[in-house]
């Protein structure tokens, strides 16, 4: 099964932009917690998470918002203060880990780990110690422009003298304990909260040497997984904006398309200024095939076009049927859209229009691959090598499998193909962050690569 999988895929030739970063993982224990709400006074701490910080300009920011993630068991990202004091804050945290983190990032260590044909990957920062987190592969290569031509070169070898971006990850396990305000809390999920830092000189763009040969670029591959546009502020020093930042991103998806019809994905975040998200969908959804995200992020999608009960009614009460109902909404709002992918703790969801060409059997197939992605991923912290995927293999799925497939297979109807893979979920995850960038870029390849044999592509 696995090496029938590996072979599908081995054809993909794939692109990715724009988020890479070094992680920084903590493993929180009970004491880890209870440690740092005690810095604190516990009512303050309440009285913040009520007020729901959207970016840490505090360390009690910070601790409102884990406690937040901890108590509701929903991942979060939150953006830091670009601020050398709180830096140092945060630096003072003794961290277990330091990992290939961003999903561009990821997309390029797990494709070039499972031998896809090739995978070109352009990151605006890419200091030695970025550069020296990508798998050493041949099929993973960085766009240089070098004697007026596009050069494609091992991503070590092109790294600059630019800053690392640190993002600090805090991982919980399901059933960490503490104590607040005399209330014992417990996580109900193993998740992660990710405090992104947002370097002020860190543009998400792609610079105007390599912009020059995106068509070229997109010649030479079949599809481009892109996402790191939640790092795009509002606002910088220089007066940019982030409408000429959004404008620039939808340019560099026209021209990857200019030669040649490549399939293109975004990989939703986490967003927490409202405006931005706002212009995630009106700049990137608008113009790309196919979409992953979890989902709270298909809820706030659906608040922002203007389906406030249905986006509050999945944030609340996790439905199949709601988040089938939102997914079609996204089809229906979006023509350029041909597929929905959505991720969620008990399953993975494709929705699509009737006329895919894919049938439900091939389809059910990529969201097959992905769990299994996901549950080595889960399992064992990283994918190093193919052979792991059979350690991921080994975990079956869920025990709402089968309710949840024949809910959803209840919304195959006339317009659209639905299709549910249950998740092979780990119980005690080895770590969580990165989980969706795997299981959505692994269903996206698959897809592509499908449609490929089909000559659809
Ligand atoms: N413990 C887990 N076992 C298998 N799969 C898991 C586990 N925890 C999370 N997942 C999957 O990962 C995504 C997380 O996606 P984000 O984009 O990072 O929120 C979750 O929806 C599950 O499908
Ligand atoms: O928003 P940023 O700063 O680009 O960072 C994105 C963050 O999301 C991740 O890519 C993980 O995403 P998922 O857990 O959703 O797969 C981290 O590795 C990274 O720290
Ligand atoms: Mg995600």
């Amino acid at each position: 099964m696995i090496s029938r999988y590996i072979e599908t895929i081995k054809d993909c030739k794939l692109y990715t932009a724009y988020n890479t970063n070094v992680d920084a993982i903590k493993y929180l224990k009970d004491e880890d917690v209870q440690r740092l709400v005690d810095e604190f006074d516990h009512k303050e701490i309440i009285k913040r998470i009520e007020e729901y910080p959207r970016v840490i300009e505090e360390p009690l920011d910070f601790v409102a918002r884990l406690v937040y993630s901890i108590m509701t068991g929903k991942p979060a990202e939150v953006p830091l203060k670009d601020d050398t004091k709180l830096n140092e804050w945060f630096d003072k945290i003794k961290y277990d880990e330091e990992r290939m983190g961003g999903q561009a990032g990821i997309v390029s260590n797990l494709m070039a780990t499972l031998k896809i044909d090739k995978i070109i990957v352009y990151t605006p920062f890419l200091s030695k110690k970025q550069s020296e987190m990508f798998v050493d592969y041949d099929n993973l290569l960085y766009p240089l422009v070098e004697n007026n031509n596009l050069v494609l070169k091992k991503v070590r070898e092109c790294y600059r003298d630019d800053p690392t971006k640190i993002n600090r990850i805090f991982e919980f396990k399901k059933g960490l304990k503490f104590k607040l305000d005399n209330k014992i809390i417990v996580a109900n999920q193993s998740t992660r909260f990710i405090v992104a830092s947002r370097p002020e000189n860190l543009r998400i763009e792609t610079k105007e040497d390599v912009k020059r040969f995106l068509p070229n670029i997109g010649e030479l591959v079949d599809c481009a997984f892109l996402s790191g546009y939640q790092g795009i502020k509002e606002k910088y020093s220089d007066g940019k904006t982030a409408k000429y930042y959004f404008e620039k991103a939808q340019e560099d998806i026209k021209l990857l398309k200019k030669n040649k019809k490549i399939k293109t994905h975004l990989e939703f975040a986490s967003i927490s200024n409202i405006e931005i998200r706002k212009m995630v969908v009106d700049y990137i959804l608008s113009n790309v095939e196919s979409v992953g995200m979890d989902e709270t992020e298909i809820a706030n999608v659906l608040h922002i076009l203007g389906y406030e009960d249905l986006s509050n009614k999945i944030l609340k009460e996790s439905l199949v049927e709601d988040v089938i109902k939102g997914a079609k909404i996204l089809l229906e709002t979006f023509n350029n859209l041909e597929i929905v992918q959505v991720h969620t703790i008990y399953y993975i969801l494709f929705v699509c229009r009737k006329d895919n060409p894919l049938s439900t059997k091939e389809l059910e197939e990529c969201l097959e691959f992905s769990t299994i992605l996901a549950s080595t991923k889960a399992k064992l912290g990283n994918i190093r090598d193919i052979n792991d995927l059979y350690e991921g293999l080994k975990v079956p799925h869920n025990k709402y499998g089968d309710l949840l497939k024949k809910i959803a297979e209840k919304f195959n109807d006339n317009g659209y193909k639905v299709v549910l893979s249950p998740s092979r979920y780990v119980e005690k995850p080895k770590s969580t962050v990165g989980l969706g960038d795997t299981i959505s870029s692994g269903a996206f390849v698959y897809y592509i690569t499908l449609l490929k044999k089909k000559e659809i592509l």
